[in-house]
């Protein structure tokens, strides 16, 4: 049977499923998420970057009036954008005004990178020439040094990190005093991340998959290794993207690799899929077989699909997307 929630190094218990709010637009997102806990999510992910935590917020007001849920029953996490990066308890504020929140239960650092506070823009700042006004000098270390800062404040329970490679995670375990207790990353078959992956459980952090389906119009529905699985299990090709991360070793005797244990997060506005990802099968060895071969021959032919890979022009030194400056205390290359 696949878990409803994992531990996280913290004590703190992270549901197995959670519900994006990435480009839910606003006017649908505060519905989305009423929904969403109406039909049993525990999880929400937001993000100021999103620019809609205040219908985010909208919806969880919603769902805790009609007595869906409670608030204590409720998994919020948000984040930090690259604009905050120096001012992350302002950037706490913000959010936790606009979600019409007192505490989030985790707090995570968007990107391991900042963007000038002071541009023309409070959330995609641009140089004349149309790039993002990046800190070249930037400290994501520093970055990290005020998340552990907010602990004590009582406005987060918990802090984490997004989008963090095995060599930024190197460079910010080497000087943290606070473990990450998450590491949100794209991760789906096409794009299995196993450095990253299995460096995160060897030092108890807890992998949080974002865009299961492919992001944007869900594409990795269409993969033809995903609805082989489908086929063979009777359900469709969204559920088996979902239930290949929460899949775990219900029996022992399964090989290690097939046991994921991460939390994944799926986005819809649309009511029947909203219920629909909430539907978890658990996936046997041949189910996993036919999805980590296809992994491994992507992986093999430098072939994966990585949807969400803003650009920043950084390196942020993930094995794929080897190309970009490096920042400092970043990927040395
Ligand atoms: N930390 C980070 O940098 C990032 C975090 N995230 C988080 O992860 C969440 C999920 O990732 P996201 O990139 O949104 O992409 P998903 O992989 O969740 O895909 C969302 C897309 O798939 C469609 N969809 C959803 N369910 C189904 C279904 N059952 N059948 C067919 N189509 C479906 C949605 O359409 P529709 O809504 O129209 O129904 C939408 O177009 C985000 O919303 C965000 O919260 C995502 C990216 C980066
Ligand atoms: O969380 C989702 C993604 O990371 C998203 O926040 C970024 O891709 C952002 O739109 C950007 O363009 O930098």
């Amino acid at each position: 049977m696949a878990p409803s929630s994992f531990k996280l190094n913290t004590g703190q218990e992270i549901p197995a499923v959670g519900f994006g709010t990435w480009q839910a637009a606003p006017g649908e997102v505060a519905k989305a998420v009423e929904l969403a806990i109406k039909h049993g999510y525990k999880l929400i992910d937001a993000a100021y970057c999103y620019a809609n935590e205040e219908e985010v917020g909208q919806g969880l007001k919603a769902a805790f009036d009609a007595g869906y849920a409670k608030r204590e029953d409720i998994f919020v996490m948000t984040k930090v954008w690259n604009t905050y990066s120096s001012r992350v308890e302002l950037g706490l504020d913000k959010s936790l005004k606009a979600l019409g929140l007192d505490y989030v239960d985790l707090y995570l650092v968007h990107w391991p990178v900042g963007m000038n506070p002071n541009g023309n823009d409070d959330r995609f700042p641009k140089l004349p020439d149309g790039s993002r006004d990046i800190l070249w000098d930037h400290d994501h270390v520093a970055t990290w040094k005020q998340m552990e800062g907010l602990l004590k404040t009582g406005k987060t329970k918990g802090i984490g990190v997004c989008n963090y490679s095995k060599p930024y995670l190197e460079q910010l375990l080497a000087k943290a005093d606070v473990v990450p207790a998450i590491n949100q990353i794209e991760n789906h078959p096409a794009l299995p991340q196993q450095e990253v992956v299995d460096f995160c459980k060897e030092k108890g952090i807890h992998i949080v998959a974002y865009s299961p389906l492919g992001s944007t119009g869900g594409p990795l529905l269409q993969s033809e290794a995903v609805n082989k699985v489908a086929q063979r299990k009777g359900v469709s090709a969204s559920t088996i993207l979902l239930s290949y991360h929460d899949s775990t070793h219900a029996d022992d005797n399964r090989p290690k690799t097939v046991a994921r244990g991460a939390t994944v997060l799926a986005k819809s506005v649309t009511e029947s899929r909203i219920k629909a990802n909430l539907e978890i099968v658990d996936l046997d060895a041949e189910d996993l077989k036919i999805l980590n071969d296809y992994s491994d021959s992507l992986v093999k032919e430098g072939k994966v699909l990585r949807y969400v890979y803003p650009p920043f022009g950084i390196n942020f030194g993930f094995p794929d997307k080897n190309e970009g400056r490096s920042l400092p205390n970043g990927f040395a290359g």
